[in-house]
């Protein structure tokens, strides 16, 4: 479904954040991705996106070369995508629910059916009874829930999640992480990036790793990977 064929990345200016870096990932797989702070995670996301292009190499998406798509028809392939930030991105001069209607406006859904789509994007994070809320008096948690309701309401078949436990204290990130667990146990690919390597070391979930540019799929518990675990718990203790 999503394919990486020797795709190196380089900013203008930049020297190459990734370096001929090739995997694929099927339909239905949850996969983190991990590494250091500027390993070049969100540029993998957002080259999975369409928001950015490779410098060489091929990404395709569903077997479409985004590289060679018009222009045109980028809306139509982020239209599989949801798309979750650390940030949230939320408007917070809209309530809870105007704020997951936005996508479906934009893809010309109104009415009675797209109220329908909200309340049941809100219950399946746990927030329907905050629908006429406005987003600053909800809690982190609350809205990274709210972000992820917007980013579900039309139904992608893939998540890329930047972060999106990032700011949470542990309770609610375990909360967020049963969220993207449910939505994967009903078909959803879900793509997510995190520091959290000493997390991840409990998972049986596929795990894509930067490092230099570079990617690998460590066995868990291999030493350069406990090392940097170690080095990012010294960093957050
Ligand atoms: N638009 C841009 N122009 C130039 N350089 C950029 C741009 N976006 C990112 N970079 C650089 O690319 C590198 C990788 O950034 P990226 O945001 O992908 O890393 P990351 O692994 O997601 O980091 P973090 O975990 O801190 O969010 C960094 O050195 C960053 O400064």
């Amino acid at each position: 479904m999503i394919q990486f064929d020797k795709v190196t990345k380089r900013y203008p200016g930049s020297d190459e954040i990734l370096k001929n870096i090739s995997f694929n990932i099927n339909a239905g797989e949850f996969v983190f991705l991990t590494g250091q702070s500027g390993a070049g995670k969100s540029t993998l996301l957002k080259l999975i996106a369409a928001t950015e292009r490779p410098t060489s190499g091929t990404v395709l998406i569903a077997n479409q070369n985004v590289s060679q798509l018009k222009p045109s028809a980028i809306p139509f392939l982020r239209r599989r995508f949801g798309l979750i930030f650390q940030d949230h991105k939320l408007l917070y001069d809209r309530n809870c629910f105007e704020n997951v209607i936005l996508p479906l406006h934009i893809n010309g859904i109104t009415g009675q059916e797209a109220a329908k789509r909200v309340r049941a994007a809100l219950d399946k994070v746990g927030l329907l009874h905050k629908e006429k809320a406005m987003p600053i008096t909800l809690s982190g948690g609350e809205q990274q829930r709210l972000a992820i309701a917007r980013a579900v309401v039309s139904r992608p078949s893939i998540l890329l999640a930047d972060e999106p436990t990032g700011n949470l204290d542990a309770s609610y990130a375990a909360d967020i992480m049963a969220i993207f667990y449910a939505f994967n146990q009903v078909g959803v690919t879900v793509i997510m990036s995190t520091h959290d390597a000493l997390g991840m070391s409990a998972t049986q979930n596929r795990v894509l790793h930067i490092n230099q540019g570079t990617l690998s799929e460590p066995s868990l518990g291999t030493t350069n990977f406990n090392q940097e675990s170690s080095a990012i718990e010294r960093f957050t203790s």
